[in-house]
């Protein structure tokens, strides 16, 4: 009996030996040859880590130093991914421990790659189970889900439905600057770290205007909560991406999730709420968290309350998801459209002066007033071309394929470095890495010379499908506080954009205020 015994462990062990060197050390060795073999080119392999130590060591390298204001940023936020371009060319590999990626920064090829939903897909079951814990919903789901669910939710986005919103969004804005305000006057000091307020203010739009909910203290909490999750699979040394690690009773992953159910147990009891409100007053279809809802609404009540369990965890996944991708996004977008108009204060003036042409004497702004301002959009679209917060965008290969004449078995994870394209002087000039609102004065094909290489939101089906709400929450703000301040760079403050999950200020944004 005991034979038997010793003889399967001996095997199974066997079994996982053979696994573990061909997951470690075969498979890599032959993805490397079949990809030089096709003229690629990229670092070799090297046992278990791969690249992640050279990763680690140009963020460390790139982190402890500041830039000077007129720098380009890219070397710092995405110091790997931009040297192994810089080596080896517009389609590079590179290895995340033992998993290959392929970088890309041809545009038409990244394109091509964001065209085919079908056939690459998001990249989130592949990285790693922290991520999971934030990305679900709409953003999570592939194929005929997926294309269901985006027309779903679509008309939360249409313009009509923006439009309403323009009052709500400046009634947030408005809050925030009387806070700015009170702040300066309680403290007698008018130099303010604006990143604070900027995420109150992304936190409050989203939570007011696609909830219906108020901005209560847990709500702000879960914004963070998730913000920090996703700092927290994506930290370059995060054990997390070594497979199997999960599954361990480690303290992260103990921490993730008493951080996620947090979350969670808030966001059931905004969903509890509202399913209490319908049932009273019978209304649907008034903001985005309705539409999770919906199909419960139209379910009878004799329905399963596993079928209930599940459209119920579907809504609190999408919650999160929006709850995230409305957050630190247009946050980061309005942190750094403060320091560049602190920076070029001719551009600060010139936005200032056409807000005031346009605006007048007019308390509310309107949808027709915000589609006036021209300055202030060129500007907003120039930031995102210099700092996208989405500064990469991934992808994994579904099936065998054939991408710029290269073959690419499945499972490749490719790398799409958004920042990288915007910055192309072949495309973008020979000014590229310099900050030209101009370039956008006559559209955004014109500004990429006919290239279409703006991509801050994606591309394709799935382009981000907050981005016109985003841009009107951005001119929003940016529109009121050229009308309330005038700013410039506080003497403290250090020029250090790093890569968290997007790109924000290490240092913090402070910055002078002078009410004008
Ligand atoms: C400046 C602000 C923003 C930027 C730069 C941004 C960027 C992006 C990008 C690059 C994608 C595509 C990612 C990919 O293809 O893998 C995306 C998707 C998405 N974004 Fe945004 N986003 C912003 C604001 C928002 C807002 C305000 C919301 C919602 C409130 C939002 C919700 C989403 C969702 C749900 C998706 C997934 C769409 C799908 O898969 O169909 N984003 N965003």
């Amino acid at each position: 009996m005991w034979d038997y015994v010793i003889i399967a462990v001996f095997t199974l062990l066997l079994i996982w030996v053979v696994k573990f060197v061909n997951w470690v050390w075969i498979e890599p060795k032959k993805m490397e040859k079949f990809f030089r073999k096709q003229g690629l080119k990229g670092n070799s392999y090297r046992l278990l880590f791969g690249d992640a130590n050279e990763i680690s060591d140009m963020y460390k390298e790139a982190y402890s130093k500041t830039l000077g204001l007129y720098d380009d940023v890219v070397p710092r936020v995405i110091p790997f991914i931009s040297k192994t371009v810089e080596k080896y060319g517009q389609i590079a590999f590179a290895w995340i421990g033992p998993r290959p990626q392929l970088i890309i920064t041809e545009g038409d090829l990244m394109k091509a790659v964001l065209n085919k939903y079908r056939d690459y897909q998001r990249s989130y079951d592949a990285s790693n189970k922290i991520i999971r814990l934030v990305f679900g919903g709409l953003a999570h789901y592939e194929g005929d889900k997926w294309s269901k669910s985006r027309m779903k939710l679509n008309p939360a986005f249409h313009v009509d439905k923006l439009k309403q919103m323009v009052p709500k969004i400046q009634a947030c804005s408005d809050d925030i600057l009387n806070q700015l305000k009170n702040k300066i006057l309680k403290d007698g000091s008018n130099i303010v770290n604006i990143v604070h307020y900027l995420e109150d203010y992304s936190g409050l739009v989203v939570t007011r205007t696609l909830f219906g909910a108020p901005f209560t203290p847990q709500m702000r909490k879960n914004f963070h909560i998730l913000n920090d999750l996703t700092i927290m699979a994506n930290a370059p040394s995060s054990p997390f991406n070594i497979p199997g690690l999960w599954y361990l009773p480690t303290e992260k992953k103990r921490k993730a999730l008493a951080m996620e159910k947090e979350v969670r147990d808030s966001l059931l009891f905004l969903i509890n709420e509202r399913l209490k409100i319908r049932k009273l007053d019978g209304k649907r279809g008034q903001d985005l968290l309705d539409l999770f809802l919906d199909e419960l609404y139209d379910i009878d009540t004799t329905t399963n309350n596993r079928v209930k369990a599940r459209i119920i965890d579907e809504a609190i996944a999408n919650c999160k998801m929006f709850c995230f991708g409305g957050f630190d996004t247009t946050s980061n977008l309005l942190v750094f459209t403060l320091i560049t108009l602190a920076i070029h204060q001719n551009w600060q003036t010139l936005a200032r002066e056409e807000v005031l042409k346009v605006l007048g004497n007019n308390d509310d702004i309107t949808n027709d007033t915000l589609n006036q301002l021209k300055i202030v959009s060129m500007i907003l679209y120039e930031v995102l071309r210099i700092y996208p917060p989405a500064f990469e965008i991934s992808r994994v290969v579904e099936e065998n394929t054939e991408l710029g004449g290269y073959h690419i078995p499945k499972g490749i994870l490719l790398q799409l470095p958004v920042a990288l394209l915007h910055r192309n002087t072949e495309i973008w000039g020979e000014d590229a890495l310099e900050f030209k609102p101009e370039r956008f004065s006559e559209g955004i094909l014109k500004a990429s010379n006919g290239h279409a290489a703006f991509i801050p939101f994606g591309w394709g089906p799935r382009i981000c499908i907050g981005q016109n709400y985003a841009l009107m929450e951005g001119k929003i703000f940016v529109a009121q506080l050229l009308r309330t301040f005038k700013f410039e760079l506080a003497p403290t403050y250090k020029h250090a954009p790093y890569a968290a999950f997007t790109v924000q200020p290490q240092y913090g944004a402070p910055l002078v205020f002078h009410k004008l």
